[in-house]
């Protein structure tokens, strides 16, 4: 599965915990990033991770693209709620694909491992049908 991690300055020590808590899962999945999430995961826990950009210059764009190719299975997106952000409108697009192309999001650390555990279980595999669609179309 193609998993996308992103987490707002106040949440990288989440995204950090939780990372290192659910490497041995990640490990067997593709992972993308936004540029500063991407570069503390892969300093605390070495997982190989394609990074964008960092979100305020376009990462959350360049991921909300991979979703309107349909090209992304889960995103893990651990938002900071009490601080305004420079680029929101990103934020609410890459969201708003979400919704649009029924991408499985997680917004905090308690929905997230929800998810990281039905993925190790197997409840998202309904997403490899999609992916073998869509590469047929390509
Ligand atoms: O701002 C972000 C998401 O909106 C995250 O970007 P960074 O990972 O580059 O900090």
């Amino acid at each position: 599965m193609k998993i996308a991690l992103i987490a707002h300055d106040k949440k990288k020590n989440d995204m950090i915990n939780f990372t290192v808590a659910y490497a041995p899962i990640l490990k067997g999945h593709t992972l993308f990033a936004t540029g500063t999430t991407g570069f503390k995961i892969q300093e605390a826990t070495g997982l190989d991770i394609k990074r964008f950009q960092s979100g305020p210059l376009g990462g959350d764009q360049q991921i909300g693209a991979m979703i309107a190719e349909n090209d992304l299975d889960l995103v893990l997106f651990f938002r900071d709620p009490l601080t305004a952000q420079p680029h929101e409108p990103d934020v609410s697009a890459l969201m708003r694909l979400c919704d649009v192309y029924q991408i499985p999001l997680a917004t905090n650390v308690a929905s997230a491992e929800l998810f990281i555990r039905s993925l190790e279980r197997g409840d998202l595999d309904w997403r490899k049908i999609i992916d073998e669609r869509e590469s047929e179309k390509k």
